[in-house]
């Protein structure tokens, strides 16, 4: 188990919480967050990669505690995150980029070249070291982006929306460099429409207003979105959602592979 939440909140201000009591799982393999825009993804995924505490409930992060400062920072050096947005610097070369991703992350300086070429390697771009990064294409420079979260090897790398706005070639290369990522460690994918993780996904958990509604497999989290389009969307009725073990139940096959394994 490489994430595991239960009762987790976090509020911004006192008036209402975000992440409100969630109780989640996460394994190796390809994990989708999926939710509405505003259903508290980020805050969530935020929480894993300790740039926010947990304000009640436990969150254990690749076996430890980041409710407590020890944890936190024993967890961080575990976890790579690539955030919804960021800026590289253009003028920088893409090694030296990830190279000095590597030793922010840790990593110790004479270690850090052989960690970047790594890390590049993994993402499709050996070879590419020496380019700036402004003269890379989109496409390269989120793949810079991704490097750069798995400079120092983590064991749980966290994708904010990777696939916004990518079309369907574009996503199918995503997915393609998602499985191989995974194949050594936990992948957390976030998305705002199940259909944009889909395919990438082995096991997906729905978010509505800071509330796990469901998790299981893509196809039993893309019924229930489908169900809630029907009904107007998610959020007007978060009290009525399916709660996460009744949908384990009803999707036996997703929970029933995720118990299965380590
Ligand atoms: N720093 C902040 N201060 C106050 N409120 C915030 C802050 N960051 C996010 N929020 C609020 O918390 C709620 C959840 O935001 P969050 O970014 O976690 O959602 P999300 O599902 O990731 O949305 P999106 O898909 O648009 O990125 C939203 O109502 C947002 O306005």
């Amino acid at each position: 188990m490489q994430v595991l939440a239960e009762g987790v909140e976090f509020a911004y201000s006192e008036k209402s919480k975000v992440i409100d009591g969630i109780t989640w799982t996460v394994r190796s393999g390809v994990t989708g967050l999926v939710g509405e825009k505003g259903s508290g993804k980020t805050t969530l995924l935020s929480l894993i990669v300790t740039l926010k505490q947990p304000q009640q409930g436990r969150l254990i992060v690749g076996g430890y505690d980041v409710g407590g400062v020890p944890g936190r920072r024993a967890a961080r050096r575990l976890v790579g995150f690539v955030p919804q947005q960021y800026t590289l610097a253009g003028e920088l070369t893409v090694a030296d980029t990830v190279s000095y991703c590597a030793w922010v992350s840790g990593v110790r300086r004479g270690r850090c070249e052989a960690a970047a070429e790594r890390a590049l390697a993994a993402v499709g771009l050996d070879g590419h070291g020496r380019r700036r990064v402004g003269s890379l294409s989109a496409d390269d420079r989120r793949l810079v982006g991704f490097a750069a979260a798995l400079a120092h090897d983590p064991e749980i790398l966290v994708l904010d929306g990777p696939a916004d706005g990518l079309d369907e070639d574009r996503r199918a290369g995503l997915g393609a460099i998602v499985s191989r990522l995974a194949a050594d460690r936990a992948v957390i994918l976030s998305a705002s429409d199940p259909a944009d993780v889909a395919g990438m996904c082995a096991d997906v958990g729905v978010l509505a207003d800071g509330r796990m509604l469901f998790q299981g497999t893509p196809t039993g989290a893309a019924e229930l979105w489908a169900e809630r389009a029907l009904r107007g969307g998610f959020g007007t009725d978060a009290g009525a959602g399916v709660p996460v073990s009744r949908a384990e139940g009803s999707d036996r096959a997703g929970a029933e592979r995720s118990r299965g394994e380590p």
